[in-house]
């Protein structure tokens, strides 16, 4: 008994997570340092050797002086992101030690905004997968925010509450993981292990049929009398539900506080809650943030837990003790009251094996995030995020909101009914509810901005909360990446439009972070706010030195002089340590190149028209719509992307920078050369001065290799459509003519 307790306040003592320094940290600060001095070397020679007034290229050479000052600011942010990385390590043993009968409550809120865009199957996933989490059911509420106020996902939602009868006690006794049914099923489509088979099939069969009612009523595209019959939640879809102009729908599904509430186990289930909030055409709804915003208040009068996780509709839950990892940072006794969130980094499940769009993100996440995590500042991603409630309501840090967690209790004595509590939470997911008050403002996510979730960490952090990020071994959280190069960009230039509205608004993390946030938070903040404006150094570095190229004016020192070795150093250096970082994160070498790629398109696509469509919009002061990304392809489309071929398909504005910026580096090569040929007299010295921009417009062309065959070889659906190549050709010809001084 002695030793017992003895171990037992040993054990109290520790500390629920440890932070550790990442290994090599010295050797990366001395090795970007001599990046650096590279850099400075670089801006010595453009500052000497700037051609004189009168001499062919001036200009240009200012140009290329002012995109590497822009390149080198902007590297220099990236650094604060890789200067001090720190991991954390929760224990979960501990946690289940010390605090198992104090758990706290936990709200999960889902957003779900259009059936067809964000199939109902895939909603349900996600909610299945939330409600079969390693905690005690009865302190779980997840709620669905349907933006599409649609019956079709209200009656996915509906099955998905009978079938968790079946699918959650099936999860728990047999350690399922993923706990999405779809996933799970599609890994283990053939069980060997005796002992559940037969309980497996059964789960299946039940999985199957009820995919299979979903999916036909999706097709028939309404829910027929049989089934509008069954439940009472349906009464509120009468002919005047539109997806815009509809009251509040609140349906509790099931009620965690009912004890006769129970699984097939006999277990307790968590509560489930279905809420379109209202939406009327003249009021704005703020996109996500306000459906955010509207669950917040809806949880609080149900079920009201302490910590809340936010989840994406297509992000399932893949480990079942992801919140238990995440409550050893908030219930730690000595650090744990200081934290705001619990970031875990976005995975996907469905990124092929190099990447091709380069959205796994991988480097971020192994590496920028951790960066960030060293200045308690780690983003906040929309999604996979743990917050604390009272920092998301708007609360600032104090010393004395130790432990606050176990407020669980409160809604225990609600004595209100389901229909009670119905009630109440209409109201307050009412559209008029949060017009002229705090919400969007200090409370909850921040309005007007297409990144709320970036805008919104960084208000909780300038109010003085830390956050971190875990990123653990098992990911957390699974979900869709964009399958076509269209859909990459629609976010990307959602993502460049919102940073870079942050960027020139008063949240400006410099101005606004300062003195609050660490400098080094404040840089990395700043590495995502400029990608809108690093678009036009990045173009200026495509189109300038190949058309110099093609009229014979040097923009670099030649090979032979001492001046090229700082251009080669920095370029060589970035580029090998950026393949042994995709390397080491679990990336391939063609992930790289393909990165690279992407790169390049991001910056003159995406990021460019963002930059026009911010700046454009700072004039106008008019908001930006959240153009949600669709997560769905035809099977065509599904095949070339598993095949990693790129997908253009359509004549946007995007593929037609995209084609003519390629064959304006085709054309110039080929010109210079020809030139040179038909030239009887070569001039060695100018020719020997041109070859770093033969080597950077080679590179160039190799990077846009796809781009190519997509315009002249390919002949399926994603190809570049035929309009494009000849408008394509005609720009980039255009371009060459221009005459350059
Ligand atoms: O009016 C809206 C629009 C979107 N959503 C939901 O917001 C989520 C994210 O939308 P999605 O179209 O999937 O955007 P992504 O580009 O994948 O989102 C990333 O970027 C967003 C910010 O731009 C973050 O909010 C997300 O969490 C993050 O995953 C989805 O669940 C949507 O259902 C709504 O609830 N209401
Ligand atoms: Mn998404």
């Amino acid at each position: 008994m002695g030793s017992q307790g003895g171990r037992d306040e040993e054990e109290e003592a520790l500390p629920l997570f440890q932070r550790q320094q990442a290994k090599g940290r010295v050797a990366y600060r001395v090795f970007a340092s001599t990046i650096f001095v590279g850099i400075c070397l670089i801006w010595i020679h453009r500052f000497l050797y700037i051609p004189m007034v009168g001499e062919d290229g001036r200009w240009v050479w200012v140009g290329m002086f002012m995109a590497e000052l822009c390149f080198s600011f902007f590297w220099v942010c990236t650094q604060s992101l890789r200067w001090n990385l720190t991991l954390l390590y929760p224990f979960k043993h501990s946690l289940s030690l010390r605090y198992e009968d104090k758990l706290p409550g936990i709200d999960i809120f889902v957003c779900t905004a259009d059936p067809i865009i964000e199939p109902p199957t895939l909603v349900i996933n996600t909610i299945l997968s939330a409600m079969s989490y390693n905690y005690p059911s009865e302190k779980l509420a997840v709620y669905l925010s349907d933006d599409g106020g649609s019956d079709l996902t209200f009656y996915a939602f509906l099955e998905a509450s009978h079938f968790a009868k079946y699918w959650i006690p099936f999860c728990k006794k047999n350690d399922i993981e993923p706990m999405s049914p779809e996933a799970y099923f599609a890994h283990n489509s053939n069980v060997q292990d005796i002992t559940y088979a037969q309980e497996w099939s059964v789960v299946k069969n039940l999985y199957e049929e009820m995919k299979e009612r979903i999916e036909s009523t999706m097709e028939r595209g309404n829910i027929s009398k049989e089934i509008r019959v069954k439940h009472k939640g349906f009464s509120e879809w009468n002919c005047n539900v539109t997806k815009k102009d509809h009251q509040s729908i609140v349906q509790i599904v099931l009620d965690g506080r009912d004890e006769t509430a129970v699984d097939n186990n006999g277990y307790r289930l968590p509560t489930l809650v279905y809420v379109a909030r209202e939406k009327r055409p003249q009021y704005p709804h703020h996109f996500k943030a306000g459906a955010m915003n509207a669950l917040i208040r809806v949880a609080s009068e149900i079920s009201n837990g302490p910590i809340i996780l936010n989840l994406d509709c297509d992000m399932y839950v893949n480990d079942s003790d992801a919140i238990r990892e995440a409550l050893c940072f908030f219930m730690d006794e000595e650090k744990g009251h200081e934290i705001a969130y619990v970031q875990h980094p976005q995975n996907f499940n469905n990124i092929t094996k190099n990447d091709l769009y380069a959205n796994s993100f991988n480097v971020f996440n192994k590496v920028e995030l951790v960066g960030m995590c060293g200045y308690d500042s780690a983003f906040y991603l929309g999604t996979g995020c743990f917050h604390r409630r009272e920092s998301l309501c708007g609360k600032n840090y104090s010393e004395d909101n130790k432990l606050r967690l176990d407020i669980k209790d409160a809604k225990k004595n609600d004595k209100r009914t389901v229909n009670e509590l119905e009630e109440a939470s209409k109201i307050v997911a009412s559209c008029s509810y949060d017009k002229d008050t705090q919400w969007g403002k200090e409370m909850g996510l921040v309005y007007g901005c297409p990144v709320e979730d970036n805008i919104t960490g960084l208000k909780i952090q300038c109010r003085g909360w830390k956050s971190v990020y875990y990123c653990p071994n098992k990911e957390a959280f699974l979900g869709v990446a964009p399958n076509t190069l269209e859909v990459a960009l629609i976010q990307h230039r959602r993502w460049a439009e919102g940073f870079f509205q942050i960027f020139l608004s008063k949240y400006c993390p410099f101005i606004y972070g300062h003195g609050k946030i660490k400098l080094g938070a404040q840089m990395g903040y700043c590495a995502n706010l400029l990608w809108a404006p690093m678009s036009l150094p990045t173009l200026y570095y495509v189109i300038i030195p190949p058309l110099c190229l093609l009229h014979g004016i040097p923009l670099f020192p030649q090979a032979s002089s001492q001046w090229f070795l700082p251009y080669a150093y920095v370029f060589i250096s970035k580029n090998a340590y950026s393949i042994v970082e995709t390397w080491v994160c679990g990336g391939t070498i063609k992930a790289w190149w393909n990165s690279q790629r992407m790169w390049v398109i991001r910056r003159t696509t995406a990021y460019f028209l963002a930059f026009i469509d911010t700046t454009i919009k700072q004039l106008r002061l008019s908001q930006t719509a959240f153009a949600i990304t669709p997560k769905v392809v035809t099977d065509d489309v599904l095949k070339r992307y598993e095949k990693e071929v790129m997908e253009f398909g359509s004549s946007t504005t995007e593929v037609t920078i995209i084609a003519t910026l390629a064959m304006l580096n085709l054309l110039s090569f080929v010109g210079a050369i020809m030139k040179r040929i038909i030239a009887s007299e070569i001039d060695f010295n100018t020719t020997e001065m041109l070859i770093p921009q033969v080597i950077l417009c080679v590179l160039v062309i190799m990077v846009n290799l796809p781009v190519y065959q997509a315009l002249f070889s390919r002949n399926d659906e994603g190809r570049i459509p035929q309009g494009v190549m000849f408008k394509s050709i005609v720009l980039a010809s255009l371009t060459c003519m221009v005459p350059i001084n």
